[in-house]
């Protein structure tokens, strides 16, 4: 939801680099933000919810503009970096991370960087950085993430036990419109004993293909999701989870996925999702 909002932001700014990758630091213009903000807040009115304001938050300074522009009102400035901490990007190795997960982390994020005439330059592949709530850690979203429920997390980010559920990282390829997710699942997933609960595999197809759907199209919701167990997925393996544009068409965008061994032999699961293209009034019932 809050990478959906990131991208409406995006997209009303006309920002060609997409900036709402789940998890990125999206620099989006402060005033934008605001004012979005105050939509969200008149449509948590709308649902009876109540906005509890930005009082004893460091990032929001009132200050007034005789200080600054000698006007008798009242302006709000908002820190670039506001926050105690930095986050913790999930998406990079920890020690629980299997040294088949690390080759692999290591092959995709080789292709990252290309040399050119013994210069490095910037590859076709990304590597997705992704955060427990990606609103707060985008740039002036603190502010937003006090709006929405603070207590919120992001589903596949919600333990800080490395290793213990999902552990993933995605690379997105710009120019094939592809992404490859490596994924490790953790004890907490079982579904047969000793293998992953097909829940747990749905969510991680999920949030891939919405991931590239996400960046192909700004916000969208799955509609559908068309799913195909082919073989088990062991616990702690670790396994590639392919996603590729398919076609769009108006508002909809198709989306392909195959869960694979890392070694691509075996085939475990085949997917295809439909994401549709929404307003972020559309969470809110506006
Ligand atoms: C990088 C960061 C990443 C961010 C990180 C991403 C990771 C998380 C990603 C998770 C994403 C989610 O789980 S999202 C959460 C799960 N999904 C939901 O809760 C969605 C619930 N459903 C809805 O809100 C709604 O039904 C919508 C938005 C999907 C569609 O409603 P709508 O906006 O009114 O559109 P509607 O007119 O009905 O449909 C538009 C077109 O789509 C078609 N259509 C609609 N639904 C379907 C359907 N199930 N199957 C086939 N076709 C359908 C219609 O026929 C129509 O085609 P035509 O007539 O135009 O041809």
């Amino acid at each position: 939801m809050y990478a959906s909002h990131l991208a409406n932001l995006h997209r009303q700014t006309n920002i060609q680099e997409p900036r709402h990758l789940e998890g990125s630091i999206a620099k989006v213009p402060v005033g934008m933000m605001i004012r979005q903000g105050f939509q969200v807040v008149r449509g948590l009115h709308r649902h009876g919810m109540k906005w509890s304001g930005l009082a004893g938050r460091q990032p929001i300074n009132r200050v007034p503009v005789s200080q600054s522009m000698g006007v008798g009102v009242r302006v709000l400035t908002m820190s670039s970096w506001p926050f105690s901490s930095p986050p913790r990007d999930y998406s990079l190795p920890n020690d629980s991370w299997s040294p088949e997960m690390r080759n692999l982390y290591d092959h995709y994020n080789a292709l990252c960087e290309v040399e050119e005439e013994g210069q490095k330059k910037r590859g076709p592949w990304r590597r997705l950085p992704s955060y427990n709530r990606t609103l707060k850690y985008a740039t002036g979203g603190q502010c937003l993430s006090k709006v929405l429920q603070a207590k919120a997390r992001l589903f596949t980010r919600n333990t800080e036990e490395p290793g213990a559920s999902f552990e993933y990282v995605v690379f997105l390829n710009k120019q094939e419109k592809s992404c490859v997710c490596i994924f490790q699942a953790g004890h907490l997933l079982e579904g047969p004993p000793g293998h992953v609960h097909g829940g747990a595999i749905a969510t991680i197809i999920d949030s891939v293909t919405g991931t590239i759907a996400t960046y192909l199209a700004g916000p969208v919701m799955t509609a559908n999701l068309n799913i195909n167990y082919r073989s088990p997925i062991s616990l702690g393996s670790v396994v590639l989870v392919r996603s590729a544009l398919e076609k769009t068409e108006g508002r909809k965008t198709l989306i392909s996925c195959q869960v694979t061994s890392a070694d691509g032999a075996r085939l475990h699961t085949e997917a295809t999702g439909l994401f549709v293209a929404i307003n972020v009034g559309h969470l809110f019932g506006t």
